[in-house]
């Protein structure tokens, strides 16, 4: 291990020549900076508060070369040029400032990363901000959480090209790798970044509800306690939804609550809490028109579960439940049936949750002109983000076969995988209402499915009934044109262009 340059002691002077900086030095921060120190990065580190800073020199200084600083002046003098800086603060208002006290400090040619979990809107503006003045934004979306950070994350970094060739080296660097691939990329100009990582963060919000509904089928439906349930979610993942997540939903619901001796799931309040990126992606798609059913039941799951007044009032409504076991839901299905009919329906939602994540990431390069690679993403999530996933790579081969597939849905693989599941989901979701266990993820999944692929929808209805409320016109099956009934005269139909 390299011996530290640094001390934290008050009287420290910055050394110069640091080829990175981080700024912002709380969990994700200092893990970040240890793991560029300990790939042999000299690394300037600073923090508002100066405890931070002194923390992670006294607790890992030894890890490798870091220049800590007190000040955001000697922290951009420690730097090399063209300066490159880090920033791992709150999203929001302190990215605003932090940026401002940097630029303030820095020369044309010199680049802002901005590591944070921000909204793209604001990395587009902050971007086109700095290029005025010469400076280049990097809008990075990083996952792993504080393993990830310190170990090797999935990296995301937007902005120019040329930034890219800056930063590039030194990110992919401390990424995550998978066959010898960096889980880093360069992802396209302004906010292309932090739109990737925040519909990252929609699915992994879709694929945390799918979870939790096949958690509470297995409780709810089944009986299983939470040790058996970690049983299984363990045996899962070593197949098909082989996936950090499910991985560690099998270490979650096996731990014990020192406390009281119950399971700890058990004693964790049931109300989720969210900062915002899976709503964010819901607006985006809003805008975009693009049908995310699975991240916005996630959203929304999230909101139900944290409306205690809501549910507090609620609580003992009748339910009408057509079953209270499942030899009563389905009596012709046994125990082991079930139990693959839960895994084969989270497998075919999660399809769907991925394949409708990518067709938003699609949109948005479309409509911002990004030029997305969604092979690249798929291929840089494989390893060190939280959705890292053997699933993955699936995606990766289907989009090198089809780099315009219209749907993951579509993929030869993708579709026989969940054709070969349709029963089992039907089952899953008739148990589940018939018992009375709420699945919004599983059946809106399934709606989707059963929409894209129906004959007719009933949209055609709701057109009828636009344009007798509204006069809103509606297409023909066959003729071109819009047309218009005259439902409040003599019903007759006019075209109207
Ligand atoms: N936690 C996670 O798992 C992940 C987080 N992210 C994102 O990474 C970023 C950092 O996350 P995390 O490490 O959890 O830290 P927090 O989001 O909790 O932010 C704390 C840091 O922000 C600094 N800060 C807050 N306000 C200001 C301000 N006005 N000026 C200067 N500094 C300020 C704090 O300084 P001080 O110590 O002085 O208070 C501290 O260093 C966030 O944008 C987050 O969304 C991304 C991926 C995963
Ligand atoms: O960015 C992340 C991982 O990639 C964070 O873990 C994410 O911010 C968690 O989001 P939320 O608190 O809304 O569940």
């Amino acid at each position: 291990m390299t011996p530290p340059s640094s001390s934290a002691s008050d009287n420290h002077t910055a050394s110069g020549g640091a080829p990175i900086g981080v700024t912002g030095l709380a969990v994700m921060g200092a893990n970040i900076a240890r793991n560029f120190a300990r790939h042999g990065h000299t690394v300037a580190v600073h923090n508002r508060s100066f405890g931070r800073t002194q923390a992670l020199i006294s607790d890992h200084g030894s890890e490798g070369n870091f220049v800590a600083t007190k000040t955001i002046a000697e922290f951009v003098a420690s730097l090399a040029t063209p300066r490159r800086a880090l920033i791992m603060v709150q999203a929001g208002a302190a990215t605003d400032a932090v940026i401002e006290e940097l630029a303030a400090e820095m020369e044309p040619g010199d680049i802002i990363i901005d590591g944070g979990n921000a909204l793209y809107t604001d990395t587009r503006r902050r971007e086109a901000a700095l290029r005025e003045r010469g400076i280049h934004f990097v809008g990075c979306g990083i996952s792993g959480g504080e393993e990830g950070a310190l170990n090797g994350p999935s990296i995301m970094p937007g902005g120019s090209r040329e930034s890219y060739t800056h930063v590039g080296p030194l990110l992919e660097s401390v990424a995550a790798v998978v066959d010898d691939t960096p889980c880093c990329t360069y992802i396209g100009p302004d906010g292309a970044g932090h739109y990737v990582k925040m519909v990252h963060n929609g699915i992994e919000y879709a694929d945390m509800q799918l979870i939790g509904e096949a958690y509470q089928l297995l409780t709810g439906v089944l009986g299983y306690t939470p040790a058996q349930c970690a049983e299984v979610f363990a045996e899962w993942n070593k197949g098909v939804l082989e996936s950090y997540l499910i991985d560690i939903t099998a270490d979650v619901l096996a731990q014990v609550d020192a406390e009281t001796g119950a399971p700890l799931i058990d004693v964790i309040l049931d109300a989720t809490g969210q900062k915002g990126t899976g709503r964010w992606t819901v607006k985006s798609a809003l805008d975009l028109g693009v049908p995310v059913t699975g991240i916005a039941e996630a959203v929304f799951a999230r909101a139900v579960s944290g409306s205690r007044e809501l549910r507090e009032a609620a609580h003992g409504l009748p339910g009408g439940e057509l079953a209270t076991t499942l030899q009563e839901a389905l009596p012709n299905i046994d125990e082991a049936t079930f139990l693959a009919d839960i895994h084969a329906a989270l497998y075919a939602s999660k399809v769907v949750a991925y394949a409708q994540g990518f067709n938003q990431l699609t949109a948005g390069s479309v409509e911002y002109g990004w030029d997305l690679k969604p092979g690249d993403l798929a291929t840089i999530w494989r390893g060190g983000c939280i959705i890292r996933a053997q699933f993955l790579g699936r995606i990766r081969e289907a989009y090198a076969a089809n780099p315009d597939l219209p749907s993951l849905l579509l993929d030869p693989y993708f579709s026989d995988a969940v054709a070969a599941s349709t029963t089992s989901w039907r089952r899953v979701v008739v148990a589940a209402t018939s018992v009375g266990v709420a699945v919004p993820g599983f059946s809106s999944a399934l709606a989707y499915y059963d929409s894209i692929r129906a004959d007719r929808l009933p949209a055609a209805l709701l057109q009828g009934l636009r344009d007798y409320f509204g006069a809103h016109t509606y297409e023909r099956i066959d003729k071109p044109g819009h047309f218009h009934t005259l439902w409040g005269g003599d019903r007759s139909e006019i075209r109207t262009d």
